[in-house]
């Protein structure tokens, strides 16, 4: 099993031991500051293919002791990228309920309440996600920063199972919806880098897309992600709560980020 963390002996200073590419080059998560950025007019919005999803359809929702990841149907993928990529599971990064500052990337310094992921692959070179996620170009991620205001009926159709998965290696069925409603407003509005992977093996693999626009959920909402999941098991004597599971912004020299939009 994958033998890491976030905290204590196996935390992310030590990934690098195990797992060298951790170590490498263009690695993520980073800050999005001004004199990084560069606005790209190439940078076209995406379009989301099959992510209205049916209700008949089911999502497997896992807890695998890291994050709680939403595992998507293959009739998603998004166009307007250099290929196709196809969904293959959605996640979430968070912080604490002391502390709700767990995004991975950050803006001018600035962490947001959370981060929700939706993890791709390059499905014109590769036949899955296993193949593609070593490779350049393999992985496509979107990324939604995620903050406190109104409840979100959208957010609620995953959170509402998480008292379902508690504990490590748990899972529910979640009935599909439309994908495109856990989007921001103006998604068309976008930071554009090349990255890695945030958790070992930390591949630089990664073409990631971090929308410009939050999503807002409720303090409720945003409670229940920090405080229903444990990283161990339902047996476990020493149960461990699965907080803070963001990785550090890393080290981003001699390169910029694209924007889609202009200040
Ligand atoms: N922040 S992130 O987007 O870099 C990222 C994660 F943060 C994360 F936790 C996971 S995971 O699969 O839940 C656990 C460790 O792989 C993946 N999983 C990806 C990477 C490897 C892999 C293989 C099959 C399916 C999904 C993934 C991930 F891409
Ligand atoms: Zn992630």
């Amino acid at each position: 099993g994958s033998k890491w963390s976030y905290i204590g002996p196996d935390g992310e200073n030590t990934w690098p031991k195990k797992y060298p590419f951790c170590g490498g080059v263009f690695q993520s998560p980073i800050d999005f500051h001004k004199d990084i950025l560069q606005y790209d007019s190439n940078l076209s919005p995406l379009e989301f293919i099959g992510y209205n999803v049916s209700s008949t359809d089911l999502f497997t929702l896992t807890n695998n002791g890291h994050s709680v990841k939403m595992h998507l149907s293959p009739t998603m993928h998004i166009r307007n990228l250099p290929f196709e990529y196809t969904a293959s599971q959605l996640h979430l990064h968070w912080g604490n309920r002391n502390k709700s500052e767990g995004s991975e990337h950050t803006v001018s310094g600035k962490h947001f309440a959370a981060e929700m992921h939706i993890v791709h692959y390059n499905s014109e070179k590769y036949p899955d996600i296993t193949a593609a996620m070593d490779k350049a170009n393999g992985l496509a991620v979107l990324a939604i920063l995620l903050e406190i205001g109104p409840f979100n009926p959208s957010y609620e159709k995953i959170f509402r199972h998480f008292r379902n998965v508690k504990y490590k290696d748990q899972m529910v069925h979640v009935p599909g919806f439309n994908v495109q409603e856990l989007l921001p407003d103006r998604p068309d509005e976008y930071y554009r880098y090349e990255g890695s992977l945030t958790t070992p093996p930390c591949y630089p693999s990664v073409l990631w897309t971090v929308f410009r626009h939050p999503v807002k959920i409720s303090q409720e909402q945003l409670l229940a992600l920090e405080t229903a999941m444990y990283c161990t098991e339902s047996d476990d004597p020493e149960p461990l709560e699965m907080v803070n599971n963001f990785r550090n912004v890393q080290e981003f020299r001699e390169r910029l980020v694209f924007i889609s939009f202009r200040e």
